[in-house]
Formats: structure tokens, sequence, C-alpha cells
């Protein structure tokens, strides 16, 4: 009998300006990244599921009849995407063993896993098993969206297995991708897998997670913006590990402990964002550039003293800003900052002795450092050809 098989990828992600802001309604600029995220799903004809996350350390299996008593009326009932199924949830933290409050890696990835699965096969007569291998490119938990890849990558995965979506991709084909509504119905059962790995999510990361490219965000609306220069961007992880969870979570706190301090702070990132935006349309319109990438240069200053202020900056993060300035490069966090990663403008004349240096100088901080390329395409179907070697081995090997 024939394996059916999906092998689905997504792309991490950089937030330009925004990051935080979004969560509270404000304008985010963000770009997918040409690092992926990998997932194969092979379905069975045994009676198990079983999960396959090598980057977390976390290998599971459940037979199908204990994952079946999970299923209630109300899952049935409730299968949607406007709100969390709350009780889903409790059940399973009880099911798994993950008390609420915690930010287990591993915990949160098979919460995510769980919910999406009982929740798109709810309405089928009978739980399919299956196979999941998971393989990222990805830093975890460093302000990459790997947590929105993840649940892109899960969600349509298990779409297309149920049949809510179709299997777009032909034998003539390397790479395939859906249809508009598909990608909205994809974006939004990630979007509830980020809520349960994130708490209270924008949506920015998952929707870049989807449609790729350059987009900008605004209180769920997502505009692509296609004319806009390519940047070119230096990322660096300072590899000091933190959970978006908390932070986010800490920024809701500091506005409610000092809203007539925070909010204004918000607002500034809103128009920061804003003026960015601005600046990359007249750059594309044919305006001189040197003068936009100063402006450009400076809204990262800034938004690197508002993220401060919001409290997700790091000592690390610091070093950083200080070592690349000290090159003339400007740089600031990215993603949910307390470390993790960030990025610098690199002008399109820098000088490549000159990133050599700066990467050398942030190599002997311990930090990892690397040239990235932006505007990668969002979710998409692949032949097992299609796939880098050494990836599909990994997710072979399951
Ligand atoms: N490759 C992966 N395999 C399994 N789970 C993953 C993977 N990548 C990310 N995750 C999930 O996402 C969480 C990290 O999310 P988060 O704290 O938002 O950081 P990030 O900035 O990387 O999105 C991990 O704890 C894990 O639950
Ligand atoms: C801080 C935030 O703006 C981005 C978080 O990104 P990441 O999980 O750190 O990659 C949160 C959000 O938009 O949901
Ligand atoms: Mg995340």
């Amino acid at each position: 009998m024939q394996v059916k098989e999906y092998i689905i990828s997504a792309p991490g992600k950089a937030i330009l300006h925004g990051e935080h802001a979004v969560v509270h309604g404000k304008v985010a600029l963000a770009v997918s990244l040409n690092l992926r995220t990998y997932l194969r799903l092979q379905v069975t004809s045994g009676e198990k599921v079983f999960i396959n996350m090598p980057n977390i350390h976390t290998f599971l299996s459940w037979d199908l009849t204990e994952l079946q008593s999970l299923v209630t009326d109300t899952t049935v009932n409730y299968s949607s995407t406007t709100e969390l199924d709350t009780s889903l949830v409790k059940r399973l933290r009880d099911f798994v063993g993950i008390p609420d409050g915690t930010t287990d890696t591993g915990g949160m990835a098979v919460l995510a896993f769980l919910y999406i699965y009982l929740s798109v096969f709810a309405h089928s007569e009978s739980l399919p098993s299956m196979t999941l291998s998971v393989w990222s490119e990805l830093p975890t938990g460093a302000g990459l969206g790997s947590s929105a890849a993840f649940c892109v990558c899960l969600a349509t995965a298990l779409l297309s297995a149920q049949g809510t979506i179709s299997s777009p991709l032909t034998h003539q084909q390397d790479t395939a991708r859906w249809s508009e509504e598909e990608m909205e119905l994809i974006n939004r059962w990630a979007f509830q897998g980020e809520r349960i790995i994130h708490g209270n999510p924008s949506g920015v990361d998952n929707a870049v997670g989807t449609w790729g490219g350059i987009l900008r965000y605004h209180a769920g609306k997502i505009t692509p913006l296609n004319r806009v220069p390519m940047l070119r961007i230096l990322l660096t992880n300072t590899k000091v590990p933190r959970s978006t969870k908390v932070l986010v979570a800490g920024v809701k706190d500091k506005i409610n402990k000092f809203p007539s301090i925070i909010n204004p702070v918000l607002e500034s990132v809103d128009a920061v964002s804003r003026t960015c935006e601005d600046t990359l349309t007249k750059m594309e319109a044919g305006e001189s550039s040197p003068k936009h990438y100063s402006v450009l240069e400076e809204l990262i200053d800034i938004n690197q003293h508002h993220l401060n202020v919001m409290g997700v900056g790091h000592p690390s993060l610091d070093t950083l800003c200080r070592v690349t300035l000290a090159r003339g490069l400007h740089s600031k966090l990215t993603g949910a900052g307390g470390g993790g990663c960030a990025i610098t403008l690199l002008r399109p004349d820098t000088d490549g002795s000159l990133i050599q240096s700066t990467r050398e100088d942030l190599k002997e901080c311990g930090f990892d450092c690397w040239e990235t390329s932006i505007g990668a395409p969002g979710v998409q179907q692949h032949s097992p050809c299609s796939v880098k070697e050494d990836i599909m081995e990994i997710l072979n090997s399951y």
C-alpha cells in the first residue's frame, strides 16, 4: 500500500521594527529569512501517532485510543480558529503533564501539535495514525520565529492530510503553494498553535511563515510590501536563551504598571515602523539612497532604546550594539529580545572586509553571526528531491 506523505517547509522571520508594540495593535514590518523549518508527515496504517523533534530532543508516541479519549463533543463543536478551546488545552496539559505557566520547550511543542491534530481531525470518523518528523535550520527560541515556522508546518501538513486543503504538488513539480483562501486557513490554525506557545501572539510571525516576503502587519491586516529595496542584513545570535511568552507577558505588566509612560513608547515604535516604511518606499522610487540609509540607521538606534525601555533588552544585546557601532554599523534586537538575535543593517556598498572584521569581533564575544538574504517564499510543499540532502536524511531517519 502506498503511504501518503507530505513534506512541508516554512521560513523564519526577522522583525525590522514593531516587535512587542505589534501585540498592542501597532504597526510592524517583518521579512522572511532563508532559514526554514521542514516537516515530514506520513499517514500510516498502525494504531499510533509518533512525533520526532530532534532540534529539541523530543520524541514521543501515543496510542490512538488514548488520543481519541481526549476528543469530546465540545472539541467537535469548537473546532474553529476564532478562539482557543481552553478546555481542550487544559485536558492536554493534564494528559501530557505540563502545569500551567511552564514554558518547557518540548512541552509547548507537543501541546501545539496535539491541539491542532485533535481539532483538525475532530470531525473525522476516527483519528489517523501518523509519523511526523520536524527539522529546523532556525535556532529555537532566539527571536527568528521558529515557533511560528513550526506551527505553520504543523497546520499545513495536518490540514492537507485531513483533506481540508489541497495537496498542490504535482508529479512534475519540485515545490508548490496553496491558494490564497487555503493560506488564510493555514495562517489561522498556525495562529492557534502560536497562542499555545506564546500566550498572546500578534500573528505577525505566522503571517510571514505563511506568505513569506516582506510584510507590513497591523492589527491582523497583512500587507505585502513589494516595492521596497532588497536590504542587506547581518544576523547575530547572542545565544542567550529566552522565552517569547515570558517577555511578552513582561511588557504587558509594564504597560499595566506605567500606562502613561509605556503607551507613548509603543506609539513612538509605531511611528518608527511607519517612517521606516515611508523611507523604504522612497528608496525604491529611486531617490538617492545614502541619506535614506542614514535615516534607517537612526530608526534602528531609536527603536533599540525603546525596546530597552520596555524591559526586553539584555547586556549581551548592549554589547552587540556597541561592537557593531564601533565599526559604524547599527543594530537592534529582533523578535522578543531578552537575548536571542539582533539585526545589523548593511549598506549596499558596505565593504566585505568591514563585514568580515565585524563578524570576527562578534564571534569573539561568543556570538554566531551570518549575512542573510531576506524575502524567501512562504509555506511550501516539497518533492523529496527538492529538499537539501542532509535535511531529507534527518527527516527520513525516523
Ligand atoms: N524545530 C522545532 N521543533 C519543535 N519545536 C519547535 C521547533 N522550533 C520551535 N519550536 C517550539 O517553539 C518554541 C520557541 O518559541 P519562541 O519562544 O517563540 O521562540 P522563537 O523566537 O524561536 O519563535 C520552542 O520552545 C518549541 O516549543
Ligand atoms: C515579541 C513579538 O512581537 C515577536 C516574537 O517573535 P519571536 O517569537 O521572538 O520570534 C511577539 C508577537 O508579535 O507575537
Ligand atoms: Mg516565537
